[in-house]
């Protein structure tokens, strides 16, 4: 069923925001501008106006405040100025450098992974995905409590502003978030056998999921290989909650999973919590890693994506690497002299491990049928281990 735009334009999230970013010996500036623009998409997302950014180049973060003072008095002129209740850090805050930046600049403040676990709430579907959502966020809340009262309010769903954030009630803040964690976390593994149950129920056909980075076009590629109305659209992480759909290529059947995208410097807890839901990846048999090829780092992309891969333990599968966009990049390339040809890129990965490769537009409909028969030739050779009497 194809969902309704939500517009993300919570009342509870301020309007405009400034953009924190530092660069240094391991991030050069280029790197800083181009974390920025992904962060602005984010904040974009969350429904933040993004009105400034701020980039400081320093040999490492400030332990205290993590940029240095005196950018730190700028952005303190700046916001009073302007009257901007929001920032948003680049990088995830330490509690220290959390609760000096609030006292020192008292307005609400976000870092990436906050940012994140705030759309993932906004998009989770459902009982699965909200339990684990709800507990990375009172897992990345419960040492940061003294700091970030506003945002236990919300959760809480309270108005009212509390005078004074006291130790006592602070403590007690704490008890009731440390227990709604273990509820949590009892609700969340009853879920989990539920869908270990149904996922062997599937045992003996085909699996295919759809991996990526963000925004790349997964869900995209979903309808166009399954037909079916899936919720795509220019957001990052349109997508929270896994889809299965069952597919019939050439007589044979498979079930195409879409789910969430990756994306870099995803909050720890999000993963962790995340790991059933990624199940569906890492029981997988093939993988379609679907990359945005016009994206000025899409070879950044593929790493984080192969290093998540890593992480939930799915990197031992037949991988073919589904280069999308193709009509973006071939009209980006035509005044570019020194842009790759398709060729040349195709030429890159060849004798790489895991190195099926096809470009496609899933928008345009290009290329899609080779598509099909390289997953066609995959799956027949998944059905027929499973099925070795399977006569082709
Ligand atoms: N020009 C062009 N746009 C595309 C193509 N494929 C997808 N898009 C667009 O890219 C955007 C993201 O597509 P989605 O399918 O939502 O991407 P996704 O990977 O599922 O994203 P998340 O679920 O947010 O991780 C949408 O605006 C699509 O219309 C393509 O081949 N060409
Ligand atoms: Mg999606």
């Amino acid at each position: 069923m194809m969902q309704e735009e939500t517009g993300f334009s919570t009342h509870k999230i301020a309007d405009k925001a400034i953009l924190i970013g530092l660069s240094h010996r391991n991030q050069p500036q280029e790197k800083t501008i181009e974390y920025l623009d992904e962060l602005d998409f984010l904040a974009r997302t969350a429904g933040l106006e993004v009105v400034y950014r701020f980039t400081q180049k320093l040999d490492r973060p400030d332990i205290r405040t993590y940029i240095g003072k005196g950018k730190l008095a700028d952005v303190k002129l700046y916001i009073q100025t302007h009257s901007i209740p929001v920032i948003i850090f680049d990088d995830e805050l330490s509690p220290s450098q959390l609760r000096n930046l609030e006292k020192e600049l008292a307005c609400k403040i976000y870092d990436r992974s906050l940012l994140i676990l705030d759309i993932f709430s906004l998009r989770a579907q459902t009982a699965q995905s909200r339990t684990q959502v709800e507990l990375a966020r009172l897992q990345y809340l419960l040492p940061r409590l003294t700091n970030m009262w506003t945002h236990l309010e919300r959760q809480r769903g309270g108005t009212g502003t509390r005078g004074g954030s006291g130790e006592k009630e602070i403590e007690t803040d704490r008890r009731i978030i440390r227990d709604q964690i273990s509820l949590l976390k009892t609700r969340l593994a009853k879920i989990n056998k539920q869908s270990e149950t149904q996922r062997k129920s599937r045992d003996g056909i085909v699996r295919v999921a759809l991996v990526g980075y963000t925004n790349v076009g997964k869900s995209t590629l979903m309808q166009r290989l399954s037909k079916s109305d899936v919720f795509a659209e220019n957001k990052l992480f349109a997508t929270v909650d896994s889809t299965v759909r069952k597919v019939v290529l050439n007589e044979i059947p498979f079930l195409l999973t879409d789910t969430v995208g990756f994306i870099r410097k995803l909050p720890h807890g999000l993963i962790e919590s995340f790991k059933s839901t990624l199940d569906e990846v890492r029981e997988a048999d093939i993988l379609l890693h679907v990359i945005d090829l016009p994206h000025p780092s899409y070879e950044e992309h593929m790493q984080v994506v192969q290093s998540t891969l890593a992480e939930i333990k799915a990197n031992d599968k037949i991988v073919v690497l589904v280069f999308n966009k193709v009509d973006v990049y071939l009209k980006n390339i035509q005044n570019d002299p020194d842009a790759l040809s398709l060729q040349e890129i195709d030429k890159m990965y060849t004798g790489k491990e895991n190195s099926n490769r096809v470009f496609i537009s899933a928008t345009e409909n290009l290329n899609i049928d080779k598509l099909r028969a390289v997953l066609i030739e995959k799956v027949t050779t998944v059905h027929c281990t499973i099925y070795p009497n399977y006569l082709l």
